[in-house]
């Protein structure tokens, strides 16, 4: 297997994009990764993308952008896996790489939620869960990680309040990223204060509906300068799976998908988790935060909700988390996701991250990304050059 490198990357900003297409955007992201890398040519492409085809009505986005960024003819598919089609594409271009089979791949995450109304997007969201049982049901993502935290909080009688800490450092952190969907601070009372949308989540418990793109370019390590700080490489992207149904599960707290991915990931890579430098979690919603953190074996959730209050998860703190924002401050385009979180470890390591939000001397990074309530889950870590 050879050793794969991360070489470029590109990301437009998470925002509500109504003046830009789908192939537009993804474009813009690609090309800015290819100036990056200082390449022209490239010989696989990967689209990680959930919704093109039930919001925007595009399908077919492998060969479609590979044309229209003026690649016609190269290997180029779409790659799905709900929330983690993004990291799921990724591993794709990875394993390209890594069989020798390519020299220089894209991986690009695109997607567009707010061309329609907030519930259409959020129905088409659902279709990610168990439609027979659940969505007929009428349960929304925001839903099902609401009866997930009720169960929570019943098991460790806990009130509201622990959980704002998660998105109030997201929010934090998010004020200094420039391509973060909201630049602005939210304090705790802010957060006990906002609007119900599923009783326990509230408003500013939940990641947002949103538009965006972003790319990664990889080759393989041993063709390139090894002296060249800004190389990051690839120590491991797995994967891990669970049941699409949550009343499947036998238990609704521990997040299997989650634990089986990170240990996989952390297996591959020959670290555990005391050695990563920086965390990107699916923080779609504050009790998944919590719980891929037990998941991936940092600590137990009732501990992570302790610490969240107390500096540990802060950038200058023992184990940074959401550095850039995460996908509560950053936003959640959710094909896209998993390529913001990748881009945004790449520009930890690389010491590129704005001063404000820049971990000191990062040298293992790990993104992972989640779709559904855990049904497929990606863990990726990443070695830095420091
Ligand atoms: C595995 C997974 O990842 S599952 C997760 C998949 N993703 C989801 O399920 C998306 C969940 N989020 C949502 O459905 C929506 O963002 C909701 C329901 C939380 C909020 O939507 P709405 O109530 O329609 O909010 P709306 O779009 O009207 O915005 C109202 C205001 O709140 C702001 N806002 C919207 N969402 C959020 C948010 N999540 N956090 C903070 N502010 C928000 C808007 O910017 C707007 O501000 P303004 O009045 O200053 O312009």
């Amino acid at each position: 297997m050879k050793r794969v490198a991360i070489i470029g990357i590109g990301q437009t900003p998470v925002r509500e994009h109504w003046d830009r297409s789908l192939r537009e955007l993804a474009v813009d992201a690609l090309w800015q990764a290819l100036d990056d890398a200082q390449r022209n040519e490239i010989d696989g492409l990967y689209v990680g993308n959930m919704l093109g085809g039930v919001l925007s009505e595009q399908e077919h986005l492998g060969a479609l952008i590979a044309d229209f960024a003026g690649f016609a003819g190269i290997e180029a598919v779409k790659v799905e896996g709900a929330c983690a089609s993004g990291a799921a594409a990724f591993r794709q271009g990875v394993l390209a790489i890594a069989s020798g089979q390519k020299k220089c791949v894209a991986v690009v995450g695109v997607e567009k939620l707010t061309e329609h109304a907030g519930w259409h997007s959020t129905g088409a969201l659902a279709t990610a869960a168990d439609a027979d049982f659940e969505t007929s049901l009428g349960l929304t993502f925001v839903a099902l990680n609401a009866l997930i935290k009720q169960r929570f909080m019943f098991e460790h009688k806990l009130t509201k309040e622990p959980f704002a800490h998660f998105p109030v450092l997201a929010h934090h952190n998010a004020q200094y990223n420039p391509h973060a969907m909201f630049r602005q601070p939210i304090s705790v009372e802010q957060y006990l204060k906002a609007k119900m949308i599923a009783e326990p989540i509230n408003l500013l418990d939940s990641s947002p509906i949103a538009d965006g793109a972003a790319a990664v370019i990889l080759a393989p390590l041993d063709e390139l300068q090894k002296n060249d700080r800004r190389l990051v490489e690839v120590l491991a992207c797995e994967v891990g799976t669970d049941s699409v149904a949550l009343h499947d599960r036998k238990n609704l707290l521990m997040l299997q998908g989650v634990q089986m991915s990170a240990q996989r990931a952390f297996k591959t890579a020959g670290l555990t988790p005391r050695e990563i430098s920086f965390f990107e979690p699916h923080d779609a919603f504050s009790i998944m935060t919590a719980l891929s953190i037990e998941a991936s074996g940092f600590m137990i959730a009732t501990e992570a909700l302790k610490h969240a209050d107390n500096g540990y998860f802060a950038i200058d703190g023992r184990l940074p988390i959401c550095t850039m924002g995460g996908l509560k401050g950053r936003g959640h385009p959710v094909g896209a996701t998993g390529i913001y979180q990748v881009v945004e470890a790449t520009m930890q390591l690389r010491g590129e991250a704005p001063s404000a939000i820049q971990v000191a001397r990062p040298r293992y990074g790990m993104t992972q990304n989640i779709g559904g309530t855990g049904a497929t889950v990606v863990t990726t870590i990443l070695k830095g050059k420091s």
